[in-house]
């Protein structure tokens, strides 16, 4: 068997001290198999985008092992976090953080520009379904396309894995459902191992592993037989 994209073994985070502390992650023990598309349920507060963002190297872990492909993102220096992130890992997040005053091939050439292996910044945007809309400015552009940016911008890099904390928040279910689409596409061609935490419990059906969390620890871990497409869910 290939090594996980991700192994944790009683990862914790605890942010504050003394009465104050506030217990994130209280114990996570986890495997995350490289290529797969998970999805992180779980009640608002019960660690889901703590455990996300100590994975995709933007916080720390207060004890406890996370590894990636076998490194240990836990015991990186800054330094070597930061080239973690640039050479491994794209974010998409609810809101789209795109620049204004660019148009969508220059948002996603700010990070082309900087990448040591990227696709063309246009290749991107027609894996999300926007060729049409390449020179158009966010302003000019729907919700759903503004987030189909965002990822094209984060596919450009060829990560080998794309963390999405709460991608559809902003969205309608129907534009929702498109933007499911272009990850599980990405998933598809690119082999690129998608984490996705939401709150619209339906993605579930989409995913190869569904991860549910209650109270800073994995309540259960399951495996879809069968997966739904994008356009087969509802929510
Ligand atoms: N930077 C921080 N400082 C202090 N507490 C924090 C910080 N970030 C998160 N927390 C707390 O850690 C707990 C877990 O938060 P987290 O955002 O991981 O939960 P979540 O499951 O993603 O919630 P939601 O679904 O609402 O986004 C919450 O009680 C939250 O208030």
């Amino acid at each position: 068997m290939s090594e996980p994209a991700f192994r944790t073994t009683d990862l914790t985070k605890t942010y504050g001290e003394g009465d104050g502390a506030v217990h994130a992650l209280r114990g996570v023990d986890l495997e995350i198999p490289a290529g797969e598309v998970v999805v992180l349920l779980g009640p608002s507060g019960s660690g889901k985008s703590t455990l996300l963002n100590i994975l995709g190297g933007l916080d720390r872990a207060s004890t406890g092992e996370a590894l990636y492909k076998g490194q240990d993102i836990t015991a990186m220096t800054d330094r070597q976090l930061t080239r973690y992130r640039r050479a491994h890992v794209g974010f998409v997040f609810q809101f789209y953080n795109l620049m204004p005053s660019l148009t969508a091939r220059e948002n996603v050439e700010l990070v082309t520009e900087i990448a040591d292996d990227p696709m063309a910044a246009d290749e991107a945007l027609h894996l999300v379904g926007l060729n049409e809309r390449i020179d158009h400015f966010p302003a000019q552009l729907s919700g759903g396309e503004q987030q189909r940016v965002a990822i094209a911008r984060a596919v450009a890099k060829q990560p080998q894995v794309l963390f999405c904390d709460e991608p559809t928040g902003a969205l309608d279910s129907t534009t929702g459902r498109k933007v499911l689409k272009v990850l599980t596409e990405v998933n598809a061609k690119l082999g690129t191992t998608v984490l996705i935490v939401t709150h619209a419990a339906a993605t579930a059906d989409l995913a190869h592993r569904v991860i549910h969390f209650a109270d800073g620890r994995i309540r259960d871990v399951i495996t879809n037989k069968t997966r739904k497409t994008a356009e087969e869910i509802h929510w």
